[in-house]
């Protein structure tokens, strides 16, 4: 017993969503680092955007600047980040925003914890698949060179485990299609759910 009980509010999501006019989830991207997630993530989010969809936009890097700050990549560690991620990510949910949510999460583990605390109805797994090889090509921020050094302990995909989603809802390979289409594909297939008015 915690001693804490939750005042009845009259407003909720689905009042929040009349205002918005057009339901909320999140759009949780995984893959390695340097795998797209993030520039998915904003590709997907300005395509909202111009459909008049409330978004927000949350990711590993940011989070871990702020509310994560004394988070490291210990196994431990990651899954209290990602436990915060997924608090905070149900919260915007419940304040009516499509929530495109961009984090390595590298266990099935970690995304079966995300996908409980928002909720199966609410979640949709979509996985950028993109190698470690290609990944490690692009090496956009330096980290893979820094990693293989041994500059960087606990990496994933070098020496800490990336395990591939099974049976992910979306699934975006940019190896073999361009960012353009893969974003413009994720938004068709949010169009159902998203229930615009
Ligand atoms: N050891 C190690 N392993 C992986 N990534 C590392 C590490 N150290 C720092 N970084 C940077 O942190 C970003 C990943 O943070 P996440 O919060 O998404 O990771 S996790 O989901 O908790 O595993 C990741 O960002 P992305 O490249 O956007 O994925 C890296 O920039
Ligand atoms: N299909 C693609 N062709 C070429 N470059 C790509 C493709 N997909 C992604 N990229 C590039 O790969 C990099 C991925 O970086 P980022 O989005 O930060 O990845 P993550 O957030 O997963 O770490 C970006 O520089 C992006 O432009």
């Amino acid at each position: 017993m915690n001693n804490i009980t939750t005042f009845n509010f009259s407003l909720g999501r689905e009042e929040r969503s009349k205002l918005s006019n057009h339901t909320s989830f999140v759009v949780w991207f995984t893959g390695l680092s340097g795998s797209g997630k993030s520039t998915l993530a904003n590709m997907v989010e300005k395509l909202l955007y111009e459909q008049k969809v409330r978004t927000f936009v949350l990711d590993g890097d940011s989070l871990r600047n702020g509310l994560n700050k004394e988070l490291d990549f210990s196994p431990e560690e990651r899954e209290e980040n990602l436990r915060v991620a997924a608090e905070v990510a149900k919260i915007l949910v419940s304040s009516g925003s499509v929530v495109l949510a961009s984090f390595i999460s590298p266990k099935q583990a970690n995304r079966d914890l995300v996908k409980e605390i928002i909720g199966e109805q609410d979640f949709i797994e979509t996985f950028v698949n993109t190698s470690l090889e290609t990944c490690e090509k692009r090496d956009v921020k330096g980290l893979y060179k820094k990693a293989r050094a041994g500059e960087i302990k606990n990496f994933t995909g070098i020496d800490s485990p990336y395990e591939k989603p099974k049976n992910p809802e979306i699934e975006i390979n940019t190896e073999k299609e361009n960012l353009q289409e893969a974003a413009n594909r994720i938004v068709n297939l949010l169009q159902k759910k998203l229930e615009l008015k």
